[in-house]
């Protein structure tokens, strides 16, 4: 899928994205997006970033985690998502920049913290982005990145396959999204599993990787931090 059919698939999708994650979740998504937060290390005074922010929920609860005194940045490439992310208040300002994460406007060694909420599996090189995201953490910093997961467990897997194709798919074609939702499943079958997340971390120039299997299996969050030599 090009960069332009992502780009398109989350401008459509905007209006119920963050409708229809409470409910295929049952709210569990701000439990792993509030966990990927402390997995992040940022904390109150961070300068932090989120990349591939939406509807910027989990950018929200970075900012609250650095407080006032901090600084947050949300970057996505869907126009329709960051106008959403834009409605909310917060005590703590959120810079919203419309950006592509492969090529990111800041200098080198910029961050203390980056999380990354179900955006690697949807940018168009991995290993790119885990380059840029190497270059604009300070050194000693840690990025936690939150993504859907393959359960080793042949059961959770069929459980994930069914949730997906019999729950997910149906209701988002009532919403006329099928093709959209529907592209979950591959995508996660394509998605590097943990180990081999770590693997592209540490090819990315990250010297501490964990991948960190949660849901069951059914998502995971690697969390990978910069050398203080860097
Ligand atoms: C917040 C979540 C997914 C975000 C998300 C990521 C994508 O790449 C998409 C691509 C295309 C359309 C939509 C998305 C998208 O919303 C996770 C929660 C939402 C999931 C759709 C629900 C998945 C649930 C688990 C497979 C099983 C949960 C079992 C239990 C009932 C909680
Ligand atoms: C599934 S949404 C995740 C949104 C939010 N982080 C969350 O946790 O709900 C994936 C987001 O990644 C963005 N995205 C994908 N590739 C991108 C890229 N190369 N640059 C910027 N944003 C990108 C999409 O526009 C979309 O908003």
């Amino acid at each position: 899928m090009t960069q332009t059919q992502v780009q398109d698939i989350f401008n459509r999708i905007a209006p119920v994205y963050d409708r229809l994650n409470d409910w295929f979740s049952l709210g569990q998504h701000r439990i792993w997006k509030q966990m990927t937060v402390q997995w992040s290390g940022a904390k109150p005074g961070s300068v932090a970033i989120d990349l591939c922010c939406g509807s910027g929920d989990l950018t929200r609860l970075l900012a609250r985690q650095v407080g006032p005194t901090g600084q947050v940045y949300g970057v996505d490439f869907s126009e329709n998502l960051l106008a959403i992310a834009k409605q909310h208040y917060t005590w703590t300002p959120i810079h919203w920049l419309e950006a592509n994460v492969l090529h990111l406007p800041f200098p080198d060694n910029t961050f203390h913290a980056a999380t990354m909420g179900y955006g690697l599996r949807n940018v168009s090189s991995i290993p790119q982005a885990l380059q840029e995201l190497h270059r604009i953490l300070q050194p000693g910093a840690t990025a936690a990145i939150l993504d859907f997961h393959r359960p080793s467990q042949p059961l959770l897997q069929q459980f994930q396959n069914w949730y997906l194709n019999q729950i997910v798919v149906p209701y988002a074609q009532q919403q006329g999204l099928t093709e959209e939702y529907a592209y979950i499943l591959p995508s996660l079958q394509r998605f590097p599993l943990g180990p081999q997340q770590v693997t592209l971390a540490y090819q990315a120039g990250f010297t501490h990787a964990v991948h960190y299997p949660i849901a069951s299996g059914m998502m995971g969050v690697l969390v990978t931090t910069k050398s203080v030599d860097s």
